[in-house]
């Protein structure tokens, strides 16, 4: 199976498990990616299942829209009962590296209103210590070269993020933020060093989901979907 055919498998399954997990008239939270593209695409005919979507970026509410799902600012709603996302790596204890859309802020947000995380992805994204892909840090610009200093004094391997539409230009969040990705960094202990990079001034968020990590991974692997809770 192509990579695309595992991230529709592992769609299909969360599907079936959001729908099982939650009754009609609820909402939901929603992350993003090419993995949640591919869920909003198999979960559109339940769209008018849910009361609202709270979505983690611009794209995902466009797509989320454009498939009947109504969408919900996060400011209105008080808690979500369920959140579910893709992730760029996944641990055994359910902790994740993400942002490599540069979504983390928002996914980290949407994520902290929720009672349950959800992570979906392929087999892939499997790894027994976090870190060999490089760690996203979104940044307020004007403290990038600083951050860029403090992230290299701990053992860090800087990157700008380029625009993709400009590579002379940065890549610019849905938050006007800039993203800087770090290679290098030993994250032996995700909980501290997302904890450590938080009190860098101008950090907005970074990648290591840790304090939301995952309650339950739906993981695609040649023609199967392996369900792991996580304590
Ligand atoms: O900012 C992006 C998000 O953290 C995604 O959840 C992550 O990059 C995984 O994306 P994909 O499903 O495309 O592999």
């Amino acid at each position: 199976m192509t990579q695309d055919e595992l991230k529709k498998l592992v769609a299909k399954a969360a599907v079936q498990e959001i729908l099982n997990l939650l009754p009609e008239h609820s909402l939901l939270g929603m992350g993003t990616g090419s993995t949640v593209n591919f869920l909003i695409d198999e979960l559109k005919e339940y769209a008018n299942y849910f009361s609202g979507v709270v979505s983690s970026s611009d794209a995902t509410s466009q797509r989320l829209l454009s498939n009947g799902f109504k969408v919900l600012d996060a400011n209105t709603v008080q808690s979500l009962p369920l959140y579910i996302d893709g992730a760029d790596e996944i641990d055994p204890d359910g902790n994740m590296l993400k942002g490599g859309g540069g979504a983390l802020t928002r996914e980290k947000i949407v994520a902290s209103l929720a009672s349950q995380f959800i992570c979906i992805c392929d087999a892939t994204k499997l790894v027994p210590v976090l870190g060999q892909f490089p760690l996203p840090v979104e940044v307020i610009p004007m403290a990038s070269a600083q951050i860029q200093r403090v992230l290299e004094a701990l053992g860090g391997q800087v990157r700008i993020r380029n625009s993709k539409v400009d590579p002379n230009l940065p890549f610019v969040t849905d938050n006007q933020g800039w993203i800087l990705d770090v290679k290098g960094l030993a994250i032996e202990n995700p909980l501290a060093l997302e904890t450590k990079l938080n009190q860098i001034p101008g950090v907005i968020c970074n990648g290591i989901f840790a304090i939301q990590s995952a309650n339950m991974l739906l993981v695609s692997a040649i023609d199967q979907v392996q369900k792991t809770i996580f304590k």
